[in-house]
């Protein structure tokens, strides 16, 4: 089983000392009928010296007490192997949950910027939220399906002991229930899979939801629909495959629960009247086929969770290896200075899961040089962003190639590159902490940004985190580009920074910063609208159609030197 064998890999020697423990507890609890019956059984040849056999312990007297002794011993052997067992099991169970969690994380973090946005976040979030704590779930079942499981074959044997007709007849019964409880358990399976898949829908318009709730406040309308067709629509259809296989599991396993009960019947009431079996035998039969209810239902329970953990395993593997590790070399290397990064007819296109072809952009070639500030300018969906990722290495050029000075960018050298590059994208992403090196001249240098960019009264920066990211979206990227100034690096891209800043701020990035950075020798360039700034560029790229084009037809550019594609 998969996920028994996932445990094992986890902890083989634990996982082993569970099974042993579950096993042994198991082979006591089906010895605690016959030590029963061995005690009152008259046909014992013991059973006439029974009155001889009487102790009194802790003043009851205790009949057979050797056998007495035996039962306490076997039920304490119970509680504490089992128990041992399903502890054990249970913290494995919790270190696998944290392992999957943490490989997730590692996978996503090494996978391909453009393998990331293909899949889409919600995807990733299900795996993490419903299949990870389902496979704990069904992982935690393994113990009792282990212990009741040699249980039920401890008590075969000794209905083989003692009856061996009665033991066939039980087999055939199994066999026939095991058929007929395994049909319907399929099919239930078979819908909670695609429960499962509908829930990946689902997650995606709970996503849609949260970050779209303010639109959705303002029109009802609107709302409405929303909750119908992404929410209630969605819902609807897991609620629906969820009853309908809970209704099968739930009635099949009904059914098993009576299986024992119609042997029982068909023994007391059919088979005795063809089979020769003594009062005594038929008594032991029934108590070993009572017995055995509670372990076959406990079995049973025990099936549909680590049915519903083998369908969110399957999954999550499935995720895990949809997602391709980018293959690079993930140390640093040695690399060169250099002065300019050169686009050498440089292509690229976005996969396409229709037939028509994805957005294409290049042949580019061009340079950036350290000491300049270059603006890429263009229309909505002439590529900008596109062109962002690709210098800032996220997308790796299908065709020609990207140099920094001598330095060609590949896969054993790309991680080192990436290094030397600062970016705040459009839909960048601000962590509460800083995440660097806090001595005391990057603390000076943080206060003076902050009092700079007019955010020393809002935030402070406490343990190296801000103290609060309660800010204004303007404020928020303030405190964004302050995190990327701290960090010191080579080149720098920012992707339509000043857009939502006051001209204020405007004026602080373009006639202050920007030239500053230029000064210190970095490399930058700006995406950007702002026509008003851009006397600041040293040069300009114009984008159009994913080309870059010697005559902007969308922008009106000052009397200034156009870079050419
Ligand atoms: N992840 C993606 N997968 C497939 N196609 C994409 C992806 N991102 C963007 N595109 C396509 O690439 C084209 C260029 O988009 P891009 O975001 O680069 O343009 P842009 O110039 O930055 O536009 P804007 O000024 O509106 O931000 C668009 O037609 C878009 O459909």
């Amino acid at each position: 089983m998969s996920i028994l064998s996932t445990f094992s890999r986890k902890a083989p020697n634990r996982v082993f000392v569970s099974v042993i423990l579950g096993a042994l507890a198991g082979v006591c609890y089906s010895a605690l009928i016959p030590l029963v019956l061995s005690s009152i059984s008259p046909a014992d040849p013991n059973f006439a010296a029974q009155n001889d056999n009487i102790e009194s312990v802790l003043s009851f007297d205790v009949m057979n007490y050797k056998l007495a002794a035996l039962y306490l011993v076997a039920c304490l052997a119970i509680l504490l192997m089992r128990s041992a067992s399903e502890i054990i099991l249970v913290r494995v169970a919790s270190e696998v949950a944290r392992e999957l969690r943490v490989k997730f994380y590692r996978q996503i973090a090494n996978a391909p910027l453009a393998s990331i946005e293909k899949i889409g976040s919600a995807k990733f979030i299900a795996a993490i939220n419903i299949d990870v704590p389902r496979i704990v779930t069904g992982g935690r079942a393994l113990p009792v399906l282990l212990v009741n499981g040699i249980t039920l074959i401890g008590m075969l044997g000794f209905l083989l002991y003692l009856n061996a007709d009665v033991f066939k007849l039980v087999m055939v019964a199994i066999f026939v229930g095991a058929v007929c409880y395994q049909l319907p358990m399929m099919l239930g399976s078979r819908i909670f899979q695609r429960s499962r898949e509908a829930e990946d829908k689902l997650q995606e318009s709970i996503k849609g939801l949260l970050f779209g709730v303010k639109e959705l406040k303002l029109d009802s309308n609107k709302r409405g629909m929303y909750f119908k067709k992404a929410l209630l629509g969605r819902e609807e259809a897991i609620l629906g495959h969820e009853k309908k296989a809970q209704t099968i599991v739930r009635a099949t396993m009904s059914f098993g629960d009576l299986i024992s009960f119609f042997v029982i019947g068909g023994v007391g009431f059919i088979f005795v009247n063809y089979y020769a079996i003594t009062p005594e035998e038929l008594i032991g039969v029934v108590m070993a086929l009572l017995y055995v209810t509670a372990p076959i239902a406990l079995l049973l329970g025990a099936i549909p969770a680590i049915a519903v953990a083998s369908i969110s395993y399957r999954k999550l593997n499935r995720l895990i290896e949809e997602i391709p590790h980018e293959d690079i070399n993930p140390g640093l290397v040695e690399l060169n200075d250099w002065q300019s990064l050169t686009f050498n007819q440089v292509e690229f296109r976005y996969p396409s899961d229709t037939e028509e072809p994805g957005f294409h952009i290049g042949p580019l070639d061009f340079e950036i040089n350290k000491g300049e500030i270059t603006f890429i300018v263009g229309g909505n969906g002439s590529g900008k962003s596109t062109l962002s990722k690709l210098l800032t290495l996220h997308y790796m050029p299908q065709a020609g190639n990207i140099s920094f000075g001598e330095n060609e960018v590949n896969a054993a050298s790309v991680t080192s590159h990436r290094q030397n590059i600062g970016a705040i994208y459009t839909d960048y992403f601000l962590f509460d902490e800083l995440l660097m090196d806090f001595t005391g001249e990057v603390t000076a240098k943080a206060n003076e940004y902050l009092r700079m960019l007019h955010l020393d009264k809002k935030v402070k920066i406490e343990n190296g985190a801000f103290t609060t990211l309660s800010l204004s979206d303007g404020q928020r990227k303030r405190l964004a580009l302050l995190v990327a100034l701290l960090e010191e690096k080579q080149f720098y891209l920012f992707d339509e920074w000043a857009a939502d800043q006051d001209p204020e701020f405007k004026e602080i990035f373009y006639n202050k910063i920007l030239p500053d950075m230029r000064a210190q020798g970095k490399a930058i360039v700006v995406i950007s609208h702002d026509d008003r700034y851009f006397p600041i560029a040293d040069k300009i790229l114009v984008m159009e159609q994913g080309r870059l084009v010697k005559t902007p037809s969308q922008v009106q550019l000052p009397e200034q030197e156009t870079a050419i594609a």
